[in-house]
């Protein structure tokens, strides 16, 4: 069910996630609306639900109760429609050095779901790739296969590849980790301008020192359950996390 108000882009109601085989829900009875614009951060500790909730919204884990609508989009019931919407930085992603991709190419993957089976790529397909690689300053090495990158400029480059696609939400999950003081501070400036630009970015992070300087939503998982749900500057934002006791 959609939240029914026009800038809600993410809305959960009561949802419950579980994994194939696991004996009782990873997450629990979740609750929140994203509105257009919103930068969330969610914290908490080591497997607290923090990356199966990001899995729960892009629709890659079955819903056992409840509901998850992107765009006004059911998740599972228009899955293909949604996530052409969604982009999605998955975390300890790990490239063989020898995967016979440029970063262009990959960059320009990110266009695939939108281009479909049936039809060629245009050049605005190819000039959005190009602006994503241009935003990420990473053009200098788009024709470097993507296996001889460092991890920092691999993370970059999938940043990139869900930049071509274009997303009305974006997901990153620990989009900081392998990233450099100065890379992290430009990586979130860049979060910041699409912010700007309307889309909500998301991201699971244990590291609050290069937060952009704005309002932050701030979300608190806690043995798959939803124990923190408020807006920070960004300097408490470290704070609130620590501030919250932890299950017994
Ligand atoms: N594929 C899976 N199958 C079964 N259980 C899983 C699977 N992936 C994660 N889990 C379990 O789900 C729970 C939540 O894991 P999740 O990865 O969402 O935690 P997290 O908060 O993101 O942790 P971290 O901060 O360490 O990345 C953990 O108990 C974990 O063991």
């Amino acid at each position: 069910m959609s939240c029914g108000k026009p800038d809600c882009l993410i809305h959960l109601e009561n949802v419950w996630t579980t994994y194939e085989g696991a004996e009782c829900p990873v997450i629990r009875d979740i609750s929140f609306d994203i509105r257009a614009g919103e930068f969330v951060v969610i914290g908490g500790p080591n497997g607290a639900g923090k990356t199966t909730l990001l899995e729960a919204i892009t629709g890659l884990l079955p819903i056992v109760r409840g509901s998850v609508t992107v765009c006004g989009m059911g998740v599972l019931n228009e899955a293909t429609r949604a996530r052409c919407s969604i982009g999605y930085v998955i975390q300890n992603f790990d490239f063989h050095p020898f995967t016979p991709y440029t970063v262009e190419e990959v960059v320009r993957m990110g266009r695939y779901g939108k281009i479909g089976w049936f039809r060629r790529e245009t050049e605005e397909d190819v000039e959005a790739a190009r602006d994503a690689m241009r935003t990420l300053r990473i053009d200098h090495l788009k024709d470097e296969l993507i296996g001889k990158l460092s991890g920092g400029q691999q993370q970059k480059v999938l940043i990139a590849h869900n930049l071509a696609k274009k997303p009305s939400v974006l997901l990153l999950d620990e989009p900081y980790s392998n990233l450099d003081i100065r890379t992290r501070d430009e990586v979130s400036d860049i979060l910041c301008r699409i912010c700007d630009s309307g889309v909500p970015v998301m991201m699971v992070s244990h590291a609050f020192d290069s937060l952009p300087d704005r309002d932050i939503r701030v979300i608190v998982m806690q043995t798959g359950r939803l124990v923190l749900n408020t807006v920070s500057k960004p300097d408490n934002v470290a704070n609130l996390i620590r501030s919250v006791p932890v299950a017994g």
